[in-house]
């Protein structure tokens, strides 16, 4: 499984990526307003710092396909060949993937169900972005359901990745990772929660004490001189 942030806000990315093996941003209408910068400035600022070997989605507002397909060249030609078209699920969403997928790498978003990952990916869609947490909290399974996402588009041979999405707790990634997903997109202070456990803590600092006890302050390099 690999690893994307989910967020618009570039402090978080320049901090995330230098500290985590990140391949991607993903962002949300949500995530962009939040910023409350102009739009060009942030998606150029966001681009910047990740550079061209990380992929950036970002997601479409036209109300149709056309306008989708508008967007996405556009957002294409401002970002560069690492621009994800994250495209919202339903018919003009679909209509509009069927031709964007021969351009560019489209992610279908907003998916709550197996079929509307299939149709996706069928669309020729190259991610779909199951909301895992928000299918749990109505109790509607999300973890089971980015999982046989991933299952089924496998079974299938179809060449399409699941990107879980909306998640809040390290038992949904681990359980996502354990179900073959094969990329999820987090929240910034996920990383930290993933990194981290209490005993790696205690036992780094009993490493640390131990040394110190014969070598003092010395750090290798100084022992090596
Ligand atoms: O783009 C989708 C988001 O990842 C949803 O996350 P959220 O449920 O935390 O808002």
């Amino acid at each position: 499984m690999r690893y994307m942030i989910d967020t618009a806000n570039i402090e978080e990315i320049k901090d995330i990526i230098e500290f985590f093996p990140i391949e991607g941003v993903t962002t949300n209408p949500t995530l962009v307003s939040k910023e409350k910068m102009d739009f060009k400035t942030l998606v150029t600022g966001i681009r910047d710092v990740i550079g061209p070997d990380r992929v950036f989605f970002v997601q479409l507002r036209g109300d149709t396909a056309e306008e989708m397909i508008e967007e996405a060249r556009a957002l294409k030609k401002l970002i560069g060949d690492n621009y994800v078209a994250k495209i919202p699920m339903g018919r003009a969403g679909l209509k509009a993937v069927m031709t964007l997928s021969k351009e560019m790498p489209c992610c279908v978003t907003a998916i709550c169900s197996r079929q509307q990952a299939m149709l996706a990916a069928r669309a020729g869609a190259s991610f779909v972005a199951p909301y895992v947490n928000r299918l749990d909290n109505i109790g509607a399974g999300g973890v089971e359901i980015a999982c046989d996402i991933a299952g089924m588009l496998d079974h299938y041979g179809l060449p399409c990745e699941v990107v879980g999405a909306s998640f809040k707790n390290v038992d949904q990634v681990q359980e996502c990772a354990m179900g073959g997903c094969h990329v999820v997109t987090l929240k910034a202070e996920m990383f930290d929660m993933l990194a981290g456990h209490p005993l790696t803590d205690s036992g780094i600092a009993g490493f640390d004490k131990d040394w110190k006890a014969f070598y003092g302050e010395n750090k290798i390099l100084d022992l090596l001189k």
